[in-house]
């Protein structure tokens, strides 16, 4: 079967960049990204492509490049899934937040609701690919749904995964490590997985293509970010045993990196990993195992949240300790509020955590981040429920240059490891702050020796 005309149900973080590569690498497929949120997909088509609403280095090119010829973005949900010989379901799986599950399992409402809008609306087969993270056996609920409408179309689900991490999105997905299909065994499943295969094979070499059963495909995906995310957060406990000991995390990282076995990515330590996904995708996988009876399965995993809570906290603790037990009424500034660098994308930043913490001492943040608009500032703080927004915002305040930020600021606490903040004039950062002048280097991107030397009481993660 070949594919000429794809359809994508969600224009996310995921849903957007994946497409336009796609299409960028298949100009013979049409490709359709559709959404309900009609804001974004005014966004996705506005004439400036700076404005698009997912910020990543290269994309605004490739959209620019591929847009109006075989790339449209469309709220007309129902036409696209007709027309699609192949639909990727992109959508939110956000962790649920009422009922069973509460605050562990995968929300599945999006995704169910995809799966009987494409049962309601499709009269002719198709191939439905899972791309959004899914706890493992969703695909049996998928083809229940899909296989329960009576009107004789035939559909045949597929789990392709998707690996890109924010920041480098255009580059993972031009050359990923590996592109993943799980289908059915049956005839009609593997020729569902070749259709795919063919589409990743316009530029992704065929043995990067790894094809298995379906529930493989599915649990190989929170297996990944399990073992991602389990690699910070044993850094990051290291990182807690240097600060007592006066070993150095980053040369205890270097030391330990270079034994092939283990390897150098994943080992930075940091004020804690952030992100939609790595905590999601853990408690979705402890879920599950709790679900079989796997308590120590569940407990082992468990254990990488619990690491991660205890590095945002601890980074806050250590602030207000520092600055003589107190940082009531202190302008305490934050350089970076996005989870990584090179990312709009907030969700889950550690900067939420450590921000909420130090606003209960009563702390005045001042804020600069280079791509993270303020009012997505608010909405984290709000979302959170600590304090009123009004009370929220009489305690943070965002700045559009980084030196007014830091001006009588008692502390600079850096949050994310955005490039730039290693090229400030620091000199010009301390002579303007209150003395003595801290920082709290939550991504080790600073030169400890240059900040001391300038006089700094500079304080990094795990020295
Ligand atoms: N963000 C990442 O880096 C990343 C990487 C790999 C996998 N994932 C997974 O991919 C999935 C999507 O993540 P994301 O970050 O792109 O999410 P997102 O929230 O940025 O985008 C999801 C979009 O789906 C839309 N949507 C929801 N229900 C819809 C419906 N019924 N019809 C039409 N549109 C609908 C929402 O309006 C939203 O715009 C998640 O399962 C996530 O775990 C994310
Ligand atoms: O050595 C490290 C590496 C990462 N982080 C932090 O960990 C978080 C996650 O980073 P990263 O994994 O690079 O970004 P994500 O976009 O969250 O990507 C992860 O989650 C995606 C969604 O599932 C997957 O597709 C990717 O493969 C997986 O890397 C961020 O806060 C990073 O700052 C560290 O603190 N130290």
């Amino acid at each position: 079967m070949k594919i000429t005309k794809i359809c994508c149900i969600g224009a996310g973080y995921v849903g957007g960049p994946t497409m336009a590569v796609i299409a960028e690498k298949c100009p013979h497929i049409k490709v359709t990204v559709v959404d309900l949120n009609e804001k974004r997909i005014a966004a996705w088509n506005d004439v400036n492509v700076d404005n698009i609403p997912v910020y990543e280095p290269g994309l605004g090119e490739i959209v620019g490049k591929a847009r109006g010829k075989n790339l449209f973005f469309s709220t007309e949900v129902d036409k696209a899934i007709d027309e699609a010989e192949l639909i990727f379901i992109s959508v939110n799986t956000p962790t649920k937040t009422y009922g069973t599950g509460k605050g562990m399992a995968a929300d599945l409402k999006y995704i169910e609701l995809c799966a009987r809008q494409i049962a309601r609306v499709s009269k002719t087969d198709k191939i439905i690919v899972e791309k959004s993270t899914l706890p493992v056996r969703t695909a049996e609920a998928i083809k229940s749904i899909l296989d329960n409408t009576g009107n004789g179309v035939q559909f045949q689900i597929l789990s392709n995964p998707e690996f890109l991490a924010e920041g480098t999105a255009v580059e993972d997905l031009l050359s990923p490590d590996r592109v993943l299909i799980g289908g059915e065994t049956s005839p009609e499943g593997q020729k569902a997985i070749e259709a795919l295969v063919d589409v990743y094979a316009n530029w992704v070499p065929r043995e990067r293509i790894l094809k298995t059963n379906v529930w493989s495909s599915e649990l190989s995906k929170l297996t990944a970010n399990a073992f991602l995310a389990q690699r910070v957060s044993s850094i990051n406990a290291i990182s807690e045993l240097c600060e007592k000991t006066e070993a150095d995390v980053n040369e205890v990282a270097k030391a330990i990196g270079m034994d092939s076995r283990i390897g150098s990515k994943f080992l930075k330590a940091s004020v804690g990993f952030g992100g939609s996904c790595f905590q999601k995708d853990i408690l979705n996988l402890v879920y599950i195992s709790k679900a079989f009876g796997l308590n120590e399965v569940a407990d082992y995993w468990e254990q990488v949240i619990i690491m991660n809570d205890h590095q945002k906290r601890r980074f806050s603790r250590n602030i207000v300790q520092t600055l003589y037990n107190t940082v009531s009424g202190k302008k305490i500034t934050f350089l970076g509020w996005a989870f990584k660098k090179d990312t709009n994308d907030t969700r889950e930043s550690a900067a939420i955590y450590v921000a909420d913490d130090l606003i209960n001492e009563q702390a005045n943040i001042g804020l600069f981040d280079p791509k993270v608009p303020f009012q997505q500032v608010l909405s984290d703080l709000d979302y959170l429920e600590t304090r009123s927004s009004e009370e929220n915002q009489k305690y943070i305040n965002s700045f559009e240059n980084p030196y007014e930020a830091c001006k009588d600021a008692h502390a600079v606490a850096i949050l994310t490891e955005w490039d730039e903040f290693k090229d400030y004039d620091w000199q010009k950062i301390y002579d303007n702050m209150l003395k003595p002048a801290f920082i709290f280097d939550g991504r080790n991107i600073l030169d400890a020796a240059k900040m001391k030397e300038i006089g700094f009481v500079y304080q990094a993660i795990g020295s």
